[in-house]
């Protein structure tokens, strides 16, 4: 009952996955660009002449205190939120603020929320296999012959989220933080230009945080990773760039031990322990 419902909803997710069709340009620029963005709720500016730029390739951190508009962000760079001013475009092609969640997700934009959703009934196989889904519907995909190509990707992705011992298991089996892997790998699938990561390491033991680290910085270069998350141990761990978000705006920008010595951030989100 539970998986059939699982099923639907996830039929609905899988509508936003469809593979990429126009290449994005990024000969002369970043991958992401956002300028000047606002977007305000019932009067509230949640998101405040927002600018960041991310290249190709980059993994950034994105911290800052709750309510600083993180997750505002990621909806709006998905197209979930249309902001009331402002530019979001992806490489220099591709104006985001024209596209809905189905075409910005096409293009290769790719999103980990922060609860893992694979299918627990069905194999770690069977969940990449499904992933792979593009824009048909489910069942189909799991009755259809599986060509070498996708057989060779599943293997590729099993690899990188190290769970090549397990992929005959049930995903129900998994560990809290199995599960999270399994669903990036489940991204991976439809090869994406940028992953956006939502909190990946709540829950996670010390072990897995530090599978996860590897598993992060090993992805970005093959593909741009933004990561937002409030464990300071672990963006410490991966960060090259942080970027740190207060009242809708970036509020500092560098590196961890840059932004971490910055009385601003220290006041508004570190605390004296930073
Ligand atoms: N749909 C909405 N309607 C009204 N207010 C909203 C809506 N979405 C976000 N907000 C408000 O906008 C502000 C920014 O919220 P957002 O969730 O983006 O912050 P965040 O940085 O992700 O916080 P957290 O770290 O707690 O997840 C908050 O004050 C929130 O209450």
């Amino acid at each position: 009952m539970n998986f059939f419902k699982q099923l639907v909803d996830r039929e609905r997710v899988f509508d936003f996955m469809v593979p990429q069709q126009s290449p994005v340009d990024v000969r002369h620029g970043p991958i992401l660009y956002l300028e000047d963005v606002s977007v305000s709720f019932d009067g509230f500016r949640a998101i405040n002449k927002l600018n960041l730029t991310i290249d190709d390739g980059e993994l950034r951190c994105i911290i800052g205190p709750n309510g600083a508009g993180k997750t505002t962000m990621m909806d709006i760079i998905t197209g979930k939120t249309r902001p009331d001013e402002g530019s979001v475009w992806f490489g220099s092609r591709h104006n985001l603020l024209q596209m809905n969640e189905p075409d910005i997700a096409s293009l290769g934009i790719g999103r980990k929320f922060q609860k893992p959703t694979v299918f627990e009934a069905l194999t770690v196989f069977q969940n990449l296999e499904l992933a792979r889904a593009t824009n048909k519907s489910i069942l189909p995909t799991l009755t259809e012959r599986m060509t070498g190509e996708i057989q060779d990707r599943i293997d590729e992705v099993l690899l990188l989220i190290g769970l090549k011992n397990l992929h005959r298991q049930p995903a129900g089996i998994l560990s809290h933080g199995q599960k999270q892997w399994l669903e990036i790998g489940m991204l991976l699938m439809q090869k994406p230009r940028l992953l956006l990561v939502d909190e990946p390491v709540a829950g996670m033991t010390e072990q897995e945080m530090e599978r996860t680290a590897e598993l992060l910085t090993g992805l970005a270069g093959q593909q741009s990773v933004v990561v937002v998350e409030h464990d300071m141990g672990f963006v410490r761990s991966i960060a090259r760039k942080v970027t740190v978000l207060h009242q809708g705006s970036v509020l500092a920008e560098g590196s961890m031990d840059q932004v971490s010595s910055d009385p601003r951030v220290i006041e508004v989100y570190l605390g004296e322990e930073a």
